[in-house]
């Protein structure tokens, strides 16, 4: 592919990308595997170009823009050579006409400021569409810390977090047989640190609530050393499926999956009313704290998706507190730095509940931030979570 041509296909990605968005399709990693299997005569530099210019736009555009065209035209206004190649050649762009829109720079959407914590400023924002690490969790149930260090003696280690490894950029952790034999998982350490919050250990009865694939359902495994009771439940039967495989390679083959119906979770957890020793709610959520692993779900997300992602929320929360035994714990926990999500609903939690207490678990990372904790990727050096912590009298 030439140059130009390459940038015409970032604008026709883009184009899909926009669409997607808008209407609920599919991701934007999946829309460019798909348009490379379609177009097999680019080559592996043709497709790294391409995605290194459509993400370049992504990140520029906060708010969803016109057209992927309008979009790269953003981004050619302040790269002369890439302005350049709207040169009208065969299978480039047409030359860039004098009044022709071009999207407005910006990192976030223009109508999320006021749900953020006041803590994030424009330093904080940046680093929310900044590079993300590759972290790994250690598997204790099959391989213990320094082995690990070991087998990847380039990670960066923490002392405070013994299972957490970070690789140097370009690890390629998937063809690794630490990695390929269960010993290792990759996992966000702001993920290890929700596990820790749930304080689930051996012989307790642990839910992991919103379990979808089971990344968190599998350090609750490894930090209950494969014993005592861990329900993995979830609405979502494809990544719900996907659990028993992962299990069973992680060496948590205790892990059991149960599957519940949209609107009346309550029934298939009816057994377990009052029987948990700890509940952990990773709760769906608008993301925000991964903005820099997925920056055009920033296209997707709407004041009004905001609200109903609320509301399930909440929702999660009222039956997840019936599973909790007397001096049993609930752990809410959030990929958002949005208040909406995160502070403010455990405020609300707990003018709907009573006979529950506040419990500060002294965790590595985060600062404290209403009745609970925040991370972000500026402050920590992971995806930005809430996490909270109750405990029932
Ligand atoms: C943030 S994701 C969970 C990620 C998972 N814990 C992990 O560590 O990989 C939220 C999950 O909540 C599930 N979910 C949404 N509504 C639910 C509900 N009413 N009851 C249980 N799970 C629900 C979604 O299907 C999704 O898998």
């Amino acid at each position: 592919m030439t140059p130009a041509a390459r940038v015409q296909a970032a604008i026709d990605l883009l184009d899909e990308i926009i669409a997607a968005a808008r209407d609920g399709g599919a991701a934007a990693d999946t829309l460019i595997a798909r348009y490379f299997k379609a177009r097999r005569y680019a080559g592996s530099k043709d497709r790294r170009a391409v995605r290194d210019l459509l993400y370049r736009a992504i990140r520029r555009c906060g708010d969803r823009p016109a057209s992927g065209r309008a979009a790269m035209l953003g981004l050619a206004a302040d790269d002369p050579a890439l302005a350049a190649l709207f040169d009208g050649s065969p299978h480039g762009p047409a030359p860039i006409g004098a009044e022709e829109e071009r999207a407005p720079a910006s990192l976030l959407p223009g109508w999320i400021a006021p749900h953020l914590p006041a803590c994030i400023d424009a330093d904080e924002q940046a680093a929310l569409l900044g590079r993300a690490p590759l972290d790994l969790r250690v598997n204790r149930l099959k391989a213990d810390a320094a082995q690990m260090r070991s087998a990847f003696p380039d990670a960066e280690t923490f002392p405070a977090i013994p299972d957490a490894l970070r690789l140097p950029e370009g690890g390629a952790v998937e063809r690794s047989p630490a990695w390929r034999d269960g010993l290792v998982e990759i996992q966000d350490i702001g993920s290890q640190i929700i596990a820790m919050a749930s304080g689930a250990r051996p012989g307790m009865t642990v839910i992991d609530l919103c379990a979808g694939a089971g990344g968190k359902t599998l350090a609750l495994a490894a930090m209950m050393e494969g014993r005592g009771r861990l329900i993995a439940a979830d609405i979502n039967r494809d990544r719900l499926a996907r659990l028993p495989e992962r299990a069973a390679r992680a060496g948590a083959g205790f892990v059991e999956p149960l599957l519940l119906d949209a609107g009346r979770e309550a029934e298939a957890l009816a057994p377990l009313h009052g029987a948990a020793d700890a509940v952990l709610v990773d709760a769906p959520c608008s993301g925000t704290g991964t903005w820099r692993r997925n920056p055009e779900a920033r296209w997707r997300l709407t004041p009004q998706r905001l609200t109903r992602i609320c509301r399930d929320q909440a929702h999660i929360l009222d039956f997840a507190a019936a599973l909790v035994k007397p001096g049993g714990r609930l752990a809410y926990a959030v990929c958002s730095i949005a208040d909406d999500e995160g502070r403010a609903q455990i405020d609300t939690f707990l003018q709907r509940h009573s006979g529950w207490t506040v419990e500060r678990p002294p965790l590595p990372l985060g600062r404290e931030h209403g009745y609970g904790r925040l991370l972000t990727p500026a402050h920590d050096g992971t995806d930005g979570f809430f996490i909270a912590t109750l405990l029932r009298s």
